[in-house]
């Protein structure tokens, strides 16, 4: 650069460069993400009304003084309906939905962080001091559920219509609710490679690993590439592919509660023997999309009774939260679109035809019961409708 020359962010006239606005859109619902779990409250904007929210599992003492300093109404609790029928002791309309979000009033004994926890998370429930009283969603609480499952965190929020400059008077992070809903769709089209090496694996020699990172800077995507895949894909063969869901406790601490490991392991020695050679997606996607502490949540309900899918839902979320397109668009990246799929789970062959991948044919990838994930191995069969033989 030379002295003269103006900063890189700016060309020479002193204009501000435009941003590439999908990239803005990501960064803006990220740090939103953030600020949500750090307990610090955000203003979501839609066309002509804004709602502040704070996460009721991080939310403390200065946060709910912010909302309570932008609020233009009383706050409100948000929870999913499973969860809300619980916390009302009652079904409520549409409470199987895994949509939609539903308000309670939330009286002084229960604006208070201790009462707002137990209220969210089924794991910790405590006495309440009172039932809450159902009152009308306020506009923006399906968009306010969302950027609370992209935190990871329980979709359970603080909520109150804001006033015109609270953001600017109480420095609160503002983000459009639209770019919130379509972040999932946006971060996956964003995709790119960043990085890639061969790294021989104990099952396959010849491995080599690239990784994708979105346009948000968020938690990058990995593609685990067995063999020449790519060069089967050039001459019109398919490969074979698995779309992998990261698993700490199972990929990595070999826990018996599920069957991941064993599959990891199993596609990749798989893939090794392929002439085809393979693509393993090991995806950032950890517990069906709802992240490692939720997961463990599920578990602490699963050895209270419930199945893994009704697990989810009790805390709010859905029976699987993930999405296929970062796997679509990882794929054509190392070019390759058509493929035989390693998986018993039909949603995901669903999801890539949907996507523009071409599956010519489903290959089981199923392990024995261990003794421990006999009744989850069960329940993806019954409940989900896992295939489970070729
Ligand atoms: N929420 C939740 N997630 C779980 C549970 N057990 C395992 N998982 C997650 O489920 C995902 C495993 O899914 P996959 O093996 O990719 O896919 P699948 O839907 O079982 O389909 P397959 O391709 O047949 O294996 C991982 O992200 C695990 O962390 C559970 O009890 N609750
Ligand atoms: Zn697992």
């Amino acid at each position: 650069m030379t002295p003269t020359a103006s900063p890189a962010s700016e060309p020479a006239t002193g204009a501000p460069v435009q941003a590439d606005p999908l990239a803005l859109a990501l960064r803006h619902v990220h740090r939103a993400a953030t600020e949500l779990r750090r307990g610090t409250p955000v203003i979501l904007r839609g066309t002509d009304t804004a709602l502040v929210v704070a996460a009721a599992e991080t939310v403390g003492g200065r946060g709910l003084a912010d909302i309570a300093a932008a609020a233009l109404a009383p706050a409100v609790l948000l929870l999913a309906p499973v969860r809300a029928a619980a916390v009302l002791q009652r079904p409520v309309p549409h409470a199987a939905d895994e949509e939609g979000a539903v308000a309670l009033r939330l009286p002084p004994t229960l604006l208070a962080p201790e009462a707002l926890r137990s209220l969210a998370d089924p794991t910790a429930e405590r006495l309440l001091p009172e039932v809450p009283e159902r009152v009308a969603a306020p506009a923006l609480a399906q968009a306010a559920i969302a950027l609370a499952k992209l935190g990871r965190l329980l979709p359970a929020l603080v909520a109150a219509p804001a006033t015109e400059g609270a953001a600017d008077r109480l420095d609160l992070m503002q983000v459009a609710a639209a770019d919130v809903l379509d972040y999932p769709t946006t971060a996956a089209t964003t995709l790119a490679r960043v990085a890639e090496a061969r790294v021989p694996l104990e099952d396959a020699p010849e491995a080599r690993i690239v990784a994708f990172r979105a346009a948000d800077g968020g938690i990058e995507h990995l593609a685990i590439l067995v063999g020449t895949p790519e060069k089967t894909a050039a001459e019109g063969g398919a490969p074979l592919v698995r779309a992998h869901s990261e698993c700490f406790t199972g990929d990595l601490l070999g826990s018996l509660r599920c069957d991941c490991g064993p599959q990891l392991r199993g596609a990749i020695a798989r893939m090794a023997q392929d002439p085809a050679g393979g693509v393993l997606l090991y995806l950032a996607q950890e517990g069906r999309g709802i992240g490692l502490v939720n997961k463990l949540r599920a578990y602490t309900l699963q050895d209270g009774g419930l199945d893994t899918l009704d697990a989810n839902r009790a805390l709010g979320y859905g029976a699987d939260e993930r999405s296929f397109m970062v796997a679509a668009t990882m794929l054509r990246a190392v070019g390759v679109e058509r493929v035989r799929l390693l998986t018993n789970n039909p949603d995901k062959i669903g999801g890539l035809v949907a996507c523009g991948i071409e599956v010519l044919g489903r290959e089981a990838h199923a392990f024995d019961p261990n003794g421990v994930n006999d009744r989850y191995l069960r329940t993806k069969a019954e409940r989900f409708g896992h295939l489970l033989s070729g």
